[in-house]
């Protein structure tokens, strides 16, 4: 079996072995800068000079704690002024992530909403953005109801097919805004494609909001994207006790408008923050590869459970855009998406029973969460909109963390059989009508 495990059987548990696809390297050019060893990034070139810090060790100490500048004539000078115009925890992480996204420059920022709202700062009143339809409730809100009202025009396209972006492409079209995966359908976008097209319009740029991927397995800017954006709240930072926001750039004026802004506008994470980023970086390779294996294993084992009715992982051969996939990441994360049979009653049923996976919001942390999209993290997207998009009331959201695989599977097992018992309605999601409820 191959690093993404073939098609699996129903009844055999899924093996997860490093297969030639992440050990010889990976196509697009990603990680040649580091190739599986995430530390080379923190340890090398792009780590301050060691006499910034009292203890120039591997831990990266919150060492710029006030708002005090940097007073010259007391002390050498070290090129910080103010702790929101920069500090030497943020440009440790700012360092390490420009090297973990193969990029020239990174800037960090409060939130990975900070971060969306510092990029469409680029922008101008008049100005289009072409989003990706199904992406993450914050940001769909962002655009409909914060971005739209201030004279920016969004539209949303379903860019599976890049033919349909290079269509909705007007002269007024200045940026697109990609996930891949998408959240919460998980939806595979060819970024080589959409940036081939983009390219043949000047002045328009591709941004790619790669929070579900991470810079581990897929790095947007190596396959022609101009912004990687990352939420580091999520897989980056790992541990569920941080927001942060990342952009990272190769050109010189897209760096220099967001350093701008970046200070301008204030939206930026604490050092203490930063450094929590910083150390969870360091374990990234790692929890990525156990991600990956029980992801892989929880989508085969959802995939044969007769209470589910689908499954969308986009390391199964039968996700449509699997080929994509394999094409541009070496590996897949912890994200899975599927249907359970029945109704909203069994859907909030299995939340309830599930004891190992936590019912929250978020994801990418060292926890296993599941939660309910319509209700929670999608819940701002008008409901019309969620129909389309297949956000129904039986949909579920995993983020598999780093348990043991029996423990998990154990604790769908018992949750699926509890939840839904008995026959199951020979209907499927589409024909279901189901009772709204009050949203979140
Ligand atoms: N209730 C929050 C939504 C947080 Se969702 C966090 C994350 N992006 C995810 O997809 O889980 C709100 O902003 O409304």
């Amino acid at each position: 079996m191959d690093v993404w495990g073939g098609a699996g059987e129903c009844g055999s548990l899924p093996q997860c072995t490093p297969g030639p696809f992440l050990q010889g390297g990976c196509p697009a050019g990603c990680w040649d800068v580091v190739p599986g060893h995430p530390p080379a990034a923190l340890g090398g070139a792009g780590f301050p000079q060691p006499g910034l810090f009292k203890e120039p060790t591997t831990a990266v100490m919150p060492e710029f704690p006030s708002a005090l500048s940097d007073v010259c004539f007391l002390f050498p000078p070290q090129g910080y002024e103010y702790i929101r115009s920069g500090n030497p925890t943020r440009e440790c992480l700012e360092k390490a992530m420009a090297a973990l996204d193969g990029g020239k420059y990174c800037l960090a920022y409060s939130s990975g909403s900070a971060a969306l709202l510092n990029i469409c700062h680029l922008l101008k009143p008049g100005d289009t953005v072409i989003s990706i339809d199904d992406v993450y409730g914050g940001t769909n809100r962002y655009f409909q109801k914060v971005a739209s009202e201030n004279n920016l025009k969004v539209i949303f396209v379903d860019c599976t097919n890049p033919k349909c972006l290079e269509a909705a492409i007007t002269p007024e079209t200045k940026l697109v805004w990609l996930e891949t995966p998408t959240n919460p359908t998980l939806k595979v976008i060819d970024i080589k494609a959409c940036a081939d097209i983009v390219r043949r319009h000047p002045g328009v740029l591709l941004a790619v909001d790669n929070s579900f991927m991470s810079a581990y397995f897929q790095r947007p800017l190596s396959l022609g994207a101009d912004i990687c954006m990352s939420s580091a709240t999520k897989y980056m930072n790992g541990h569920s006790d941080v927001l942060i926001g990342l952009v990272s750039v190769n050109r010189d004026d897209l760096y220099e408008r967001l350093k701008f802004l970046q200070n301008a506008l204030g939206a930026v994470p604490s050092p203490f923050d930063c450094f929590l980023c910083n150390r969870g970086l360091k374990t990234l390779h790692i929890r990525m590869k156990l991600h990956f294996k029980n992801g892989l294993a929880v989508a085969k084992f959802l995939e044969c459970h007769p209470r589910v009715e689908k499954v969308i992982y986009p390391g199964l051969p039968s996700h449509p855009q699997h080929e994509v996939i394999k094409k541009q990441c070496t590996g897949c994360p912890g994200m899975v998406t599927f249907y359970i049979k029945g109704n909203i009653k069994n859907a909030s049923a299995f939340l309830r029973k599930l004891k190992v996976f936590t019912l929250a919001e978020s994801l990418g942390g060292y926890e296993s969460l599941a939660e309910h999209p319509a209700i929670m993290t999608h819940a701002s997207v008008p409901e019309k909109e969620r129909e389309k998009l297949g956000i129904t009331d039986t949909l579920i959201r995993l983020s598999v963390g780093l348990e043991d695989e029996e423990d998990l599977l154990g604790d769908l097992d018992q949750a699926l059989e509890a939840a839904v018992s008995g026959e199951f309605p020979p209907t499927t999601i589409q024909q279901q009508s189901q009772p709204a409820l009050p949203r979140g």
